[in-house]
């Protein structure tokens, strides 16, 4: 009977829409004045199908669905349902129960239907599974259940479970859940100390106003526990808000001075199962903000951090006491330890040996059996370990191999320039030594050595070199560095600065002159940059084959010749000399996988890029390594990263760009 109806109404439309087109044309020819009557019988032809449609609609229900379907047992079974169910073939409904019609239809008739027009998004795989599907339908709130079908075009029984009310609460319970905000004034020491009290009034009241407008948007509390640091409780939903856009506050607070020296951090800890493991979260939170160099936000949830904002730059906020305590701590432990293994980062570079050269020198004023381990195939200061080769100290580094026999629970191991265990130059060292001394510059991030007995972190730092040089000035001038010590430093100096360009403070240039003091040559140092020809070449195409993409320099390359991996990230530096280039990206072949080196002056930072693609580094310098990865999919990875760091900054001024 249905296709007989089907085939009436198909049979009508054909008909019409024949006759229409066999008047249309000779009314155009001869009297176009009449042209209006196919229209009209157009138009009858459509009102007649869907008049046609709703009776057979109508047909169909009154003899399919409700409780007078067939009475087959499984039929009248649904039809007393206290459920709104449905039967369904293909993809049309061919019956449904009386609450369904009520709480789903609205009372009007959907039989032969297509399912995606009632149940928009309704996926059979899905909802035949034992947790079914959620589909919302006019406001209400379902679990859709669904029997399995065999085949494709088969049937099969829905029913639709009201969870509205449970649902709507399980939200409101997620949004309401409490979550805890560490808010810390980002350098208050050095900014406040020098002002007068009417400044710091000033200042501080500011700070209290946006923080209070911030806070009061939502329905928690802040409450101010020191200076520069407060405690916020907001609901998930507020913090929800706040990831949104970007936690705004910070521009707004960096907005109070021109110069941008006024800042904020952000720790956030949300989702945990108790307040207190939030205010945990919030504080770990708080800790990376800061070590990432402050400005920025840090959430915490239980799949990792996320970071917010993070452009300014620091406000230098070392002292010279600090130093000497450190220098004192760093003796004692070495002088208790009955040998000292120092050790950088993998393919490891100037700072890290010039650095590691430093550190050396102290133990061995201590008196104490010391060495450097360095994979001396996989560095980039080969040139440097030679110079120390050919003045016969070449025993002074030994392949990381070699020392696991010599560790003993006495025997304290010193990492430089690096804070992150995975970057470490052997994780069985560290993982075999119980004593830990960390001397780093970089900033904090995820995944960082956290058990050191004494921790020499300083993220204004230039370079790892500059922290030993002023450690060593506090040990006797008699036995301190020899010539060709201080020219390793100077050149693990030069190297982070790029030729004291950037990362430069005052500090920094006391350490070289210091250096210069005791001996080093600068035209020497200059000497272990030198690259050779092929280097120079290979160099020299990337940058000639590097395009500009929304401000920056990309390059990509396939792999180099062995040996050559300084090239990487001398080409990188180099595209950052060309006006109007922001950031610069190059990306190289290697066993299987892309090296990606990536620079900036400031303008925007390429530590935030590179981190989704599991690289990291800091603002202006920073670095990924991709495993199983193309050069194409490297670059095209590169390009979103870039699109999506430029539509934050237009779309919420959350990342201004500034030239330090
Ligand atoms: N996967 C990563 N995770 C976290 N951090 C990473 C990762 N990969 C790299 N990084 C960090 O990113 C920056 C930049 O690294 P880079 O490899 O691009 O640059 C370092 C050296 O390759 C480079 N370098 C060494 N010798 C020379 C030279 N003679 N001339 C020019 N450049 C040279 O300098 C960078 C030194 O970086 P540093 O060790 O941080 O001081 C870096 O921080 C990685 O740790
Ligand atoms: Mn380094």
């Amino acid at each position: 009977m249905k296709n007989k109806l089907r085939l009436d109404t198909a049979a009508i439309m054909v008909l019409l829409m024949l006759c229409c087109a066999a008047l249309a044309v000779p009314v155009v020819l001869y009297a176009p004045q009449w042209l209006l009557a196919p229209v009209i019988v157009l138009a009858a032809a459509v009102i007649l199908i869907a008049v046609n449609r709703r009776r057979v609609r109508t047909f169909i229900a009154r003899n399919l669905s409700g409780n007078v379907f067939g009475g087959s047992k499984v039929q009248y079974s649904l039809a007393q349902l206290p459920l709104p169910a449905f039967l369904m073939s293909g993809n049309s409904v061919l019956w449904y129960n009386a609450y369904f019609k009520d709480s789903v239809l609205g009372g009007a008739d959907a039989v032969l239907m297509p399912v995606e027009k009632l149940l928009p998004g309704l996926d059979m795989a899905v909802c035949s599974r034992p947790h079914g599907q959620d589909i919302t339908v006019n406001g209400f709130r379902f679990t859709a259940y669904a029997s399995p079908s065999p085949t494709s075009n088969g049937a099969s029984i829905v029913y639709l479970v009201d969870d509205t009310f449970y649902k709507d609460t399980l939200d409101e319970y997620t949004a309401s859940r409490p979550a805890c905000m560490i808010i810390v004034i980002d350098s208050y020491d050095e900014l406040f100390t020098d002002m007068k009290d009417s400044e710091q009034a000033h200042e501080q009241e500011a700070i209290n106003r946006l923080l209070e407008e911030y806070i009061g948007q939502t329905t928690g509390f802040l409450r101010r526990v020191a200076n520069n640091r407060y405690i916020a409780v907001v609901e998930e939903r507020h913090i929800r808000r706040m990831i949104k856009h970007r936690f705004d506050i910070l521009d707004k607070v960096r907005a109070l001075h021109p110069g941008g020296s006024l800042t904020l951090s952000i720790g956030v800890g949300h989702g945990g199962k108790t307040l207190a493991e939030c205010q945990e979260m919030a504080r770990e939170s708080i800790d990376i903000a800061l070590g990432r160099g402050g400005d920025q936000a840090a959430v915490k949830t239980l799949d990792g951090f996320e970071f917010f904002g993070g452009v300014s730059h620091g406000v230098e906020k070392r002292s010279h006491v600090r130093s000497r305590i450190i220098a004192n701590a760093l003796e004692d432990q070495i002088r208790q330890s009955d040998s000292v293994l120092i050790m950088g980062h993998s393919m490891s570079d100037l700072d890290a040996i010039g650095s590691a050269i430093g550190v050396l020198r102290m133990c061995k004023m201590c008196g104490v059996p010391s060495v450097i381990t360095v994979h001396k195939g996989a560095t980039l200061a080969g040139q440097l370990i030679d110079l120390f080769i050919k003045a016969g100290e070449g025993d002074n580094f030994i392949e990381p191999e070699e020392t696991y026999e010599i560790i003993t629970p006495k025997t304290l191991l010193i990492v430089v320039d690096t804070y992150q265990k995975r970057l470490l130059e052997s994780q069985k060292i560290y993982e075999k030594c119980q004593r830990v001394v960390v001397i780093d510059h970089h900033r904090m991030a995820v995944g960082h050595i956290d058990n050191p007995i004494l921790l020499y972190h300083e993220p204004y730092a230039s370079s790892a070199s500059e922290l030993v040089c002023e450690l060593l000035q506090f040990m006797p001038t008699q036995g301190n560095i020899t010539p060709l010590e201080a020219q390793a430093l100077l050149a693990g100096i030069m190297l982070d600065t790029r030729s004291f360009a950037l990362h430069v403070g005052v500090r920094t240039f006391e350490a070289a002159a210091w250096l210069r003091s005791r001996g080093a040559q600068t035209a020497d140092t200059k000497l272990l940059f030198n690259v050779s020809k092929a280097e120079y070449e290979a160099r020299a195409h990337i940058v000639e084959d590097a395009y500009i993409y929304k401000g920056c320099a990309v390059a990509v390359s396939e792999e180099l010749e062995p040996g050559m991996n300084v090239v990487l990230p001398m080409a990188a530096n180099d595209l950052l000399t060309i006006t109007g280039v922001d950031a610069s990206f190059v990306a190289v072949a290697k066993n299987g996988g892309v090296n990606i080196s990536a620079r900036s002056m400031g303008a925007l930072n390429v530590q935030v890029i590179l981190e989704p693609l599991g690289g990291g580094g800091h603002l202006t310098m920073a670095g990924a390594q991709l495993k199983n990865c193309s050069l194409e999919e490297a670059e095209r990875r590169i390009r979103e990263e870039i699109d999506h760091y430029r539509a934050n900054q237009s779309a919420s001024n959350a990342v201004p760009v500034r030239k330090p």
